[in-house]
């Protein structure tokens, strides 16, 4: 591995030239000032080759060490807890939640770069750093907007892919079946078909996945507008950052807490260390040099399973029945039978529980914050406080979950649905568009250190019981 690491000259040379497409719309925005600021591609190319020392001596000196044991039950019981992923953007603690490059959301939240008169991180800032580990300056921040506006258009075959679903495919297949169809315009992809150097990969993933990012706004709108609304789309202000044309595209542009809101939601929900499904997937998918495309929309497609990122709308319509339910009686007995309710018909409760976290996701405290400052006494607010102070109690007693405290997708709803974005089977698609802010720059990481082909081992149960000495 450790000589296949070193960057190719061209690769390196290559990230000096700016891909065509940022010309006009990336110049005119150079206003905000006059000095040129190093770009992303630039800090990364200048980063990598200590990078690449950094894991070729630990592994030199520790890679023959042992990391733990793997159980039978850990095989059986979805590999929870087995050390064998490498993911540079963030680390989960159990206790503590995420930490993004070491940063908190607090920090996080303090440190990114914001938009003018705005009070939210800029999600262009958080990948920046999870690509780095860099905080950006503004300019940076201001560069790479500009540089994802001037990339955002869509090839008009993907617009009419999009048209022609019917408006009852669920928005998250709509959305990876899209993502997909930009294969056609993976730099990666053509690169390797043509033959390229392995020690250029990253070069191309990179470009694909700044174009891919740029795009999934223009994107998501057009299911959004198709689906529920007139099937028009504003087009992409080029002078604006990613959050507010997302915002705006959806047709929510005009409310500025709405914009506040996106940019807080694109920058927590981005990512989650590496073993959750989508990032997983994503990775796992990447390493077979499936473009950054083609990964994506993988990773996009675990998304959208129920007890992963899918639990959002999962919690705005078990609400949205508990209400009906209960009416306007919130009192701690009506949402303790309902929990109870709901768990003896042997379904979960969404928005609760975490394979890893075992306290209340600090990325749930911060949109609860968001709520105290914005939509305090919104009914439904009201009522997801309400289940936060008993729902603990109830799971704990119920014995069987691991972690009773509420994740992320618990409190995403309320917050888009105070708003007017009621439509609770489009949530996924915008977490959608911030996974990808997560997993994209690990890719570019992987094919940047030469990472290989994944492929842990299986056996059957027979060999199992064999290997531990079991008869059966
Ligand atoms: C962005 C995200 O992906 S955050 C997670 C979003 N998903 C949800 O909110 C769905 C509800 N939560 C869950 O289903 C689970 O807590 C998961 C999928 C998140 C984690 O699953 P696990 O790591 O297997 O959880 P855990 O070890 O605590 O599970 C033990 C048992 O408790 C059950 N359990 C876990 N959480 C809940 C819950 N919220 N409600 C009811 N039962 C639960 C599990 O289904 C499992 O039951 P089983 O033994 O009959 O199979
Ligand atoms: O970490 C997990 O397993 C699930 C999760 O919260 C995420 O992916 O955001």
């Amino acid at each position: 591995m450790a000589s296949s690491l070193r960057l190719a000259p061209s690769a390196l040379r290559s990230v000096t030239a700016r891909p065509a497409v940022q010309s006009a719309a990336y110049n005119s925005l150079r206003c905000y000032s006059t000095a040129k600021a190093k770009s992303l591609k630039e800090t990364f190319a200048d980063k990598l080759p200590g990078e690449i020392e950094k894991v070729k001596k630990l592994r030199k000196e520790h890679g023959h060490k042992v990391l733990g044991e793997v159980t039978l039950d850990q095989a059986y019981g979805g590999a929870r807890g087995v050390k064998c992923l490498v993911w540079e953007g963030s680390v989960l603690d159990p206790q503590e939640g995420i930490r993004f490059r070491g940063k908190t959301i607090p920090e996080i939240q303090k440190l990114l770069p914001k938009a003018p008169g705005g009070e939210e991180p800029l999600p262009e800032g958080l990948f920046w750093l999870l690509l780095t580990g860099e905080i950006p300056t503004e300019q940076q921040v201001r560069d790479l907007s500009a540089d994802w506006a001037a990339r955002s258009d869509i090839p008009k075959f993907i617009e009419e892919l999009i048209d022609r679903c019917p408006s009852d495919l669920h928005p998250m297949a709509q959305f990876s079946l899209a993502v997909t169809a930009l294969e056609h315009e993976s730099a990666f992809a053509k690169a390797y078909a043509k033959g390229i150097n392995k020690k250029d990969y990253w070069n191309y993933t990179f470009e694909d996945s700044m174009d891919v990012i740029a795009k999934l706004p223009t994107i998501a709108a057009r299911i959004y507008r198709n689906v529920f609304k007139d099937g028009k789309v504003a087009p992409v202000q080029k002078d604006k950052d990613y959050a507010f044309n997302l915002a705006n595209q959806l047709g929510y542009g005009g409310n500025g807490d709405f914009v506040e809101l996106m940019r807080l939601y694109l920058t927590i929900h981005s990512d989650h260390e590496g073993g959750n499904v989508s990032a997983h997937t994503t990775h796992l998918v990447g390493s077979a040099l499936s473009s950054p495309m083609l990964s994506l929309a993988a990773g996009l497609n675990g998304l959208a399973g129920p007890l992963h990122g899918l639990a959002n709308q999962e919690v705005l319509r078990w609400l949205t029945k508990m209400k009906q339910t209960i009416g306007n009686d919130l009192s701690d007995k009506a949402i303790t039978d309902y929990l109870w309710s709901t768990l003896k018909s042997g379904q979960v409760v969404p928005g609760y529980g975490h394979a890893v976290l075992r306290k209340t996701d600090p990325r749930y405290v911060s949109q609860r914050e968001f709520a105290l400052r914005k939509l305090p006494d919104d009914p439904m607010f009201k009522l997801v406080s309400q289940v936060y102070k008993i729902a603990p109690g109830v799971l704990t007693e119920h014995v069987k979950t691991k972690n009773p405290w509420p994740n992320v997708d618990a409190h995403s709803g309320v917050l888009l649905q105070y708003y007017g974005l009621t439509e609770s089977s489009y949530y996924t698609v915008l977490f959608g568009v911030s996974r990808a802010f997560g997993v994209l720059p690990q890719l570019i990481i992987d094919r940047a250190l030469g990472a290989p082909i994944e492929r842990p081992k299986s056996f059957s149960t027979e060999a199992y019981a064999k290997l531990v000495g079991a008869q059966l």
